[in-house]
C-alpha cells in the first residue's frame, strides 16, 4: 500500500506521523507499524502517530511504540502532532485533541509547542526511586555520573524485574542546579534508550518537587536530544496545570510504498 507520511522529531524523540482522517491505515497491522519504525528496513522512528477525525475536538491522536503496539500517552508525540495539525491547517495556534489518556490542550508558536498534560494525583516515593503516571508509567531514579551511566542495561533490568510484563519507562536523573535536571530515559515499547521522553521529563519534574530536590514549579530538563520545560501547580489533592514545553520539528515528508 502506498501513502504519504511525515517524519517529526521533538528533542530527538522521533515519530512517523500519518494523516489518517480518511481512515485508510490498517490499524491492527502491528508488523507494518514495526516495519515503518524500523531504522534499517523502514523509515525509522521511536513511534508512529495517526491523526484522526474526532466528533468534537480538533483531532484524535493514536500512538504506537516502535514495537508496533498501541501504547499509553506520548508527550513528545503530542507536541509533534499538534505542530502537524497546524501544518495541515486543521488548527491555528491553539488546539484541543483527544489522546488515549483523555483530552489535551496545546499551543503551537512556530516550532515551539506547549502541551497540557493530565493532572497527577498519585506519586509513590520510596527510598531508591519515585513512581508516577503522567499518561504513561514512569520510574524515576537519581544517579551520579549520568553521562557514563549504562541506561540500557539498568533500564531494561528495572523495566522487567520491577514492573514485569506491563513494564514501565525508566528515567535516570542527575541534578544540575535548583531548577535544572539532566535526564536519560529507557523507554518501554522501544526497549532502548531514546534521546528524550516527554511524559518522562514531566514525571521527573514532579518527582523532584515531591521529594524536595527542587522548590521550583518550573523546571528545566536536559535530555540527550535537547532541552524541555515543565511547569505545574500543586494543591492538596494533585499536581495540576501541568505543561510540557519545547521544540517540535517537521524533518521530511515521504511516500511509503
Ligand atoms: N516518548 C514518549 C513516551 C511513549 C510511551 C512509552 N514508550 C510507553 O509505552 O509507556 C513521550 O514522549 O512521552
Amino acid at each position: 500500500m502506498e501513502f504519504t507520511f511525515y517524519k517529526y522529531q521533538g528533542t530527538g524523540n522521533d515519530f512517523v506521523i500519518i494523516d489518517n482522517r480518511e481512515n485508510f491505515f490498517p490499524k491492527e497491522n502491528t508488523e507494518l507499524v514495526a516495519k515503518i519504525c524500523d531504522r534499517r528496513f523502514g523509515v525509522g522512528a521511536d513511534g508512529l502517530l495517526l491523526l484522526e477525525n474526532h466528533p468534537s475536538a480538533d483531532f484524535r491522536m493514536v500512538y504506537y511504540n516502535s514495537d508496533g503496539n498501541l501504547s499509553s500517552m506520548c508527550g513528545n508525540g503530542g507536541r509533534c502532532i499538534s505542530h502537524f495539525a497546524k501544518f495541515l491547517g486543521i488548527i491555528s495556534e491553539k488546539t484541543t485533541f483527544e489522546a488515549v489518556d483523555g483530552m489535551h490542550e496545546a499551543t503551537v508558536e512556530k516550532d515551539w509547542v506547549s502541551l497540557k498534560m493530565n493532572d497527577v494525583e498519585r506519586v509513590n516515593v520510596s527510598e531508591s526511586h519515585t513512581f508516577l503516571n503522567t499518561g504513561s508509567p514512569h520510574h524515576v531514579q537519581m544517579v551520579t555520573q549520568l553521562q557514563d551511566f549504562d541506561v540500557f542495561a539498568n533500564g531494561r533490568n528495572i523495566r522487567n524485574k520491577i514492573y514485569g510484563k506491563e513494564g514501565a519507562n525508566v528515567n535516570f536523573v542527575e541534578q544540575q542546579d535548583d531548577a535544572t535536571f539532566s535526564v536519560r530515559t529507557y523507554e518501554r515499547g522501544v526497549e532502548d534508550e531514546t534521546l528524550s521522553c516527554g511524559t518522562g521529563v514531566t514525571a521527573v519534574a514532579i518527582a523532584m518537587f515531591e521529594t524536595g530536590k527542587t522548590s521550583e514549579n518550573k523546571v528545566t530538563l536536559k535530555t540527550p536530544g535537547g532541552q524541555l520545560q515543565v511547569r505545574f501547580e500543586k494543591d492538596d489533592s494533585a499536581y495540576k496545570d501541568v505543561y510540557l514545553e519545547g521544540p517540535a520539528t517537521l524533518v521530511f515528508k515521504g511516500i511509503w510504498k
